[in-house]
């Protein structure tokens, strides 16, 4: 169990607390051991001779060991205490990191449902066991060994009889070990699939009442439901049996010390308080067998966890992590493509060779078709994904070598779907910006046009925002979405179709509004809606995931090509895709 070892090695991130914690429990075992062994000389060398003074001297050795023991319980609960929270809070924040570091493939690959479960499920079967499971395991462990060195000192006949008839409380776990793991892992799934569905019900509530799916999702429901009921009820009673079976099989052994431990007395080969003590020890040794043989469900369902979770320590970030980690200035002259081939997967490219040039200051438009690589494009500039070839650069650093946090700090991204946190709209728009004061919030607010929407709303900038800005307007969503990334002051602004979703009079707005920042700001936007960007100073156009044709609007319009078509086919003049050839010739 690969697991076990990796619980020993955070364990020992923290040697002292898990030492001591060692120490507790071999006295504690110690003690547990050796009490019943005084039963043998109570038995044999007071009670039967009734010889108060040795009787008294055990005694006082018996009160001296329980003090000891106590003292070394409350030790060992303070330092298990202490070093499981330690481990479960230093795997939560790993964990929370780890995810927090990752680019977008991971983002597409994990659902919400899938995270969340990890976080929940699968994070609670592992504090379960690094708190109590694996302790307990430790501690029956340690007592095993020694309690079968005692067992074989006092008699090992019975104690070899004893070892072979044990074997009874393995073989009914061994068999079911396998069908344990699958049974969990089943489980786990449906716990995650019926997640994903919760997620999907909320998120999608609108979509999924105007196209009337309300029977699908309750079908889809009740079938996930009756999966956890079905996989859920298997997993509960393999673990039953588990559990059953070596208690059954321990029933059964008692059963045959009793008889193999009366007929050696009969025979005098053992004294009455050997065997006492004998028993008390067996019943105990048994015990922790028994509780071995319960705990192994739990560490198989754990394991289980720590497989899922250590999933996805395990995945990489598909973005390459130079060790350059250059600092850029706050102004680059030049953000430049240089022969960009992309796909999202290896099957295809989305994009070919695309090669442009952003220089400082400009507004730059990329138009084309749906599909044909706009967006992606952007995303590469962004530094979501990371080119199959070729390079971005800015100035002359290959985006891969610049510092995550001055790239971030260089450029904002603004997207068509907006995600308002579930705070106030104060909180949304400065988020953790420290360099944005109240008085430069509100200016913004005014510059695009939601002030005074804002100071309606009952709360104003205080008014909390609810399922993460679906309470709004998309206008108000996208305004905010501006006013956010304008508030963080950064030099290339980045836009994605955010004037897509909104209608004429704010998507005029919106237009305005670039033309009154164009001269602060390097901004390329990505538009379909050749109207809201014939002002850019470059349009580069995308066709197929290439750079078809570039130039300002009014050079496309003069060469004639694919712009053309699209212009004249967005104001109505061209309405056949056959009239696409009258351009391209
Ligand atoms: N995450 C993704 N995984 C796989 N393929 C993707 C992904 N995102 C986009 N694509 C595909 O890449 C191609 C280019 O998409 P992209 O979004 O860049 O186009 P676009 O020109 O911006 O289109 P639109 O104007 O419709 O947004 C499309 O075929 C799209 O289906």
């Amino acid at each position: 169990m690969t697991f076990i070892r990796t619980i020993l090695l955070y364990f020992m991130e923290y040697k002292l607390l898990f030492f001591t914690f060692l120490i507790s429990i071999f006295i504690e075992v110690a003690y547990l051991m050796i009490a019943p062994l005084s039963l043998q000389y109570l038995i044999d060398e007071a009670f039967i001779p009734r010889d108060y003074r040795i009787f008294t001297i055990i005694l006082c050795m018996l009160i001296v060991g329980g003090l000891v023991n106590f003292l070394a319980i409350t030790f060992g609960d303070y330092s298990l205490g202490k070093l499981s929270g330690v481990v479960i809070r230093m795997i939560r924040t790993d964990l929370f990191l780890h995810i927090q570091k990752q680019s977008l493939p991971f983002y597409q690959r994990y659902k919400i449902g899938d995270i969340v479960t990890r976080f929940h499920t699968d994070l609670g079967s592992m504090e379960r066991v690094i708190r109590t499971i694996f302790p307990y395991f430790l501690k029956e462990i340690v007592s095993i060994p020694i309690g079968l060195i005692i067992l074989f000192s006092i008699e090992w006949k019975l104690t070899l009889a004893m070892l072979v008839g044990s074997t009874l409380l393995f073989i009914g776990p061994k068999i079911l070990q396998n069908k344990a793991a699958n049974s969990n892992k089943y489980f786990k799934e449906s716990q995650e699939k019926f997640s994903n569905t919760i997620d999907e019900m909320i998120k999608g509530y609108k979509t999924i009442k105007s196209f009337h799916l309300q029977n699908t999702f309750s079908e889809r429901g009740s079938k996930q439901i009756h999966d956890l009921y079905s996989t859920g009820f298997n997993l509960h009673m393999i673990n039953s049996l588990m559990e059953r079976l070596p208690l059954t099989a321990l029933m059964l052994l008692n059963g045959i010390m009793l008889g193999f431990g009366g007929y050696l007395i009969f025979n005098s080969s053992i004294t009455i308080g050997e065997f006492v003590a004998f028993f008390t020890l067996f019943m105990i040794v048994g015990q922790s067998v028994l509780n071995l043989s319960v705990l192994v469900p739990n560490l198989i369902d754990s394991s289980v966890s720590f497989k899922r979770v250590q999933e996805i320590f395990d995945y990489k970030n598909s973005l390459y992590n130079s060790v350059k980690g250059i600092d850029i200035p706050s102004i680059v002259s030049s953000i430049r493509m240089n022969k960009v081939s992309f796909g999202y997967t290896n099957k295809s490219d989305q994009l070919h060779e695309v090669s442009l040039n952003i220089p400082l200051g400009s507004y730059i438009a990329f138009v084309g078709p749906s599909g044909s690589g706009k967006s992606t494009a952007l995303q590469l500039l962004a530094r979501f994904y990371d080119p199959k070839e070729g390079s971005v650069f800015f100035d002359d650093n290959d985006i891969r070598d610049i510092n995550e946090g001055s790239l971030r700090k260089l450029t904002t991204l603004v997207t068509q779907d907006t995600f308002l946190f579930n705070t106030s709209i104060k909180d949304n728009l400065l988020l953790d910006n420290l360099d944005a004061t109240e008085s430069d919030m509100i200016e913004i607010a005014k510059l695009v046009n939601i002030h005074d929407d804002i100071m309606s709303w009952p709360d104003g900038y205080n008014t909390v925002v609810h399922h993460e800005g679906g309470s709004l307007s998309g206008g108000e969503r996208q305004r905010l979405a501006i006013a956010r990334a304008l508030l963080r002051k950064s030099k290339v602004l980045l836009l994605d179709e955010v004037t897509a979703a909104l209608d004429p009079p704010t998507e005029a707005d919106i237009i305005t509004l670039i033309e009154q920042i164009r001269k602060y700001k390097t901004i390329i936007s990505v538009s379909h809606r050749l109207k809201s960007v014939i002002n850019a100073d470059l349009i580069y156009v995308f066709k197929e995931g290439k750079i078809f044709e570039f130039g300002s609007h009014h050079e496309l319009l003069k060469i004639n090509g694919y712009y053309h078509y699209m212009w004249e086919k967005q104001n109505g003049i061209v309405t056949d895709e056959e009239d696409l050839n009258l351009y391209m010739n």
